[in-house]
């Protein structure tokens, strides 16, 4: 079955472990960048460093451009010391919270199942879980990529997901930092295949889900990739950093 979906775009920069007190006047430089016209047509949101949240969140900018951790811890509370619950990243102003990124799955052992959990603890915290998934070189290079997508997905994603409270990121690990990207015919396979998965377990809201592409993004190629059919967005990093670049990317929408 499939569904008629217009689905708005989401540009979110995921700064990582970037970015000082002083970054705030790149994420006041990227809402006076940001013009009315363009930004009625997406959503743009920027997952600083947690320490940032709150001090961005009082900024000019949050008007026009939403906040998102980078990853929270799935309870609510209690002794966890450095971890941060998606409660309280939405307590500092977020709105969402990547759950997944494959620097948390290969740093820190990430699996699939704590990936789900913390996206449920997303959705309890009323935040949208951006839940990322994404081959390896080689796996990639050994024609597993949809089968570990796949698996990801089956995995990571709870039930109960709607358009509201869940994105995927596609984010092959390759990419990420490197300058490679795939080809927008292979980004187009993935993301027809992620479709077909979301669309198979949740239906029409699996239709609507936004679907973001990831790994190394720049301004040269966003209006390649963001014109694949299933892609919805992108998660941007190293060219999220500065108000400028990621504007260029933005206005791949314009
Ligand atoms: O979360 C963002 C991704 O890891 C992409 O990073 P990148 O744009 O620096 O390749």
């Amino acid at each position: 079955m499939s569904y008629a979906t217009a689905i708005r775009p989401l540009v979110a920069g995921n700064w990582k472990m970037n970015g000082l007190a002083a970054a705030s006047a790149e994420f006041e430089a990227l809402g006076q960048g940001l013009e009315a016209a363009l930004a009625s047509k997406l959503d743009v949101m920027i997952c600083p460093p947690a320490t940032l949240i709150a001090v961005l969140a009082r900024s000019a900018a949050a008007s026009k451009v939403a906040l998102g951790g980078q990853d929270c811890h799935a309870k609510a509370s209690g002794p966890h010391t450095g971890d941060i619950s998606a409660e309280m990243l939405k307590d500092a102003g977020a709105s969402a919270v990547l759950a997944g990124h494959s620097e948390r799955r290969t740093d820190h052992g990430e699996s699939d199942a704590v990936v789900k959990a913390k996206a449920e603890a997303a959705w309890r915290a009323g935040l949208t879980a951006i839940i990322c998934v994404g081959e390896t070189e080689a796996e990639r290079k050994g024609g597993k990529t949809l089968e570990v997508v796949g698996t990801q997905l089956a995995g990571s994603v709870p039930e109960g997901a709607t358009a509201a409270n869940t994105v995927i990121a596609y984010e092959p690990v390759w990419a990420i930092g490197t300058g490679l990207t795939p080809t927008a015919a292979d980004v187009a396979e993935v993301h027809a295949a992620i479709r077909s998965a979301l669309e198979a377990r949740f239906g029409a809201e699996g239709a609507a889900m936004r679907l973001l592409y990831g790994g190394s993004v720049k301004p040269s190629n966003a209006a390649e990739l963001m014109a694949v059919p299933h892609v919805n967005g992108a998660l941007v990093g190293g060219a999220s950093l500065k108000a400028a670049e990621f504007l260029g990317i933005i206005s791949a929408y314009a």
